[in-house]
């Protein structure tokens, strides 16, 4: 791609962390700070049908979206076109100039093949000006993330800065010794804890320039590693568990929300430790105006929020992703019907669910 490059280049954040740490909240906050203006973002979505754009809330005229797979691969030339494009539109004057731009990558993605293209495309890196990467990191379901998925530790490891959250909710014990394993994946970015109001604007952006050099040894070889692949496009294969999957449900007519919760505590049960995350918006009875914003994230589930009114331009209905290991995207619909009161031929229905647990298998409890 050619493309002219202006003076100033765009400084440009890269905010990493694994599913449902956190980064959409802290995204919308640092937006919120009337310091940060002229900041556009590109988000990344695993799944189907994208609902991050839905749940940013102020972002200027630079959000973009990247939906349908994972920013570390698949999209890995999107990005490089979507971030070419944007100082084209800036250029034209078809939008205002911009300072700074985050792209929030999906909680799957390994951070390095993206850091890789940054630094080595000579295009990209004279136009945007690689300023920190931020990598959100979550109490709750941090340890058993770094334990089990290489991603996370990677996320941690490239970081400029670390975000803890959810500390509010978190066993400070826990929280401590999360501290001690993040330190010993990156010994040199300062920690900073969400919950406490730490991770502001002025600490996250303004990291300064982006330099290998002062990561591990393991950071520096992943990104060689990567940096060499660019004519080796076939090498790109392994950078999540082939097993992750997600699906979408959609249901337009509105749904009780006390069989809103029995499904997911049943899907969270049924699912068990694959379950890595739901998230999406609801379209409830009760409400039908205001519609439900849900997230759960492994076997937790946080507490609803109830937007004002449906966003613009979106027609009240539900539609729920559902991301997982080795998911069976049958049982998962079937266990929704049989909630919803849309029963399918073949599958057993609430009441025979609710006499009878076991009637799906694997499924282990319906409440807690
Ligand atoms: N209690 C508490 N909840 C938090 C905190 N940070 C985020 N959350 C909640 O965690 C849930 C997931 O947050 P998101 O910001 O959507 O996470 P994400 O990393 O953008 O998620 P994905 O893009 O799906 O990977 C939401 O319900 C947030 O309200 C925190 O510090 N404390």
């Amino acid at each position: 791609m050619a493309f002219h490059v202006s003076a100033e280049p765009v400084r440009l954040t890269l905010l990493t962390g694994f599913l449902g740490a956190g980064k959409t909240t802290l995204l919308n906050r640092l937006l919120a700070d009337p310091a940060v203006t002229d900041t556009g973002v590109i988000v990344n979505e695993f799944g189907a049908v994208g609902v991050d754009h839905l749940l940013v809330e102020s972002a200027s005229d630079g959000l973009i979206e990247l939906s349908g797979g994972c920013l570390c691969c698949s999209v890995r030339g999107d990005l490089a076109d979507t971030l070419a494009d944007l100082v084209d539109r800036m250029q034209t004057g078809r939008i205002a100039p911009l300072k700074r731009v985050v792209v929030e990558t999906t909680g799957l993605a390994d951070p390095t093949p993206i850091l890789a293209l940054l630094i080595g495309h000579p295009a990209l890196a004279r136009a945007y000006a690689l300023d920190g990467v931020v990598t959100v990191v979550d109490a709750l379901a941090g340890p058993a993330n770094l334990a089990e998925h290489v991603e996370a530790r990677r996320q941690a490891a490239v970081a400029d800065r670390i975000v803890l959250t959810k500390t509010d909710l978190a066993d400070a014990g826990a929280a401590d010794r999360l501290r001690g394993a993040l330190r010993d994946l990156n010994p040199g970015a300062p920690m900073l804890d969400a919950a406490k109001g730490e991770a502001a604007a002025d600490t996250l952006f303004g990291c300064g320039p982006f330099d290998p050099n002062a990561k591990s040894t393991d950071v520096r070889a992943w990104l060689r590693e990567e940096g060499g692949q660019h004519d080796h496009p076939h090498h790109h294969h392994r950078h999540h568990a082939p097993d992750i999957g997600s699906l979408v449900i959609e249901r337009r007519e509105p749904i009780g929300e006390r069989d809103l919760r029995g499904f997911m505590e049943a899907l969270a049960g049924a699912a068990g430790p694959g379950l890595l995350r739901v998230k999406g918006i609801a379209h409830v009875r009760e409400a039908v105006e205001r519609p439900l914003v849900l997230h759960g994230v492994r076997g937790f589930f946080h507490p609803p929020a109830r937007l004002g009114a449906w966003p613009d331009g979106m027609e009240p209905a539900t539609r729920l992703v559902v991301i997982g290991e080795g998911l069976d995207e049958r049982r998962v619909r079937d266990l929704f019907a049989a909630f919803i009161g849309e029963p399918r031929i073949d599958a057993p229905d609430r009441q025979a669910l609710i006499d009878n647990p076991l009637a799906v298998p694997g499924f282990r409890s319906l409440t807690g």
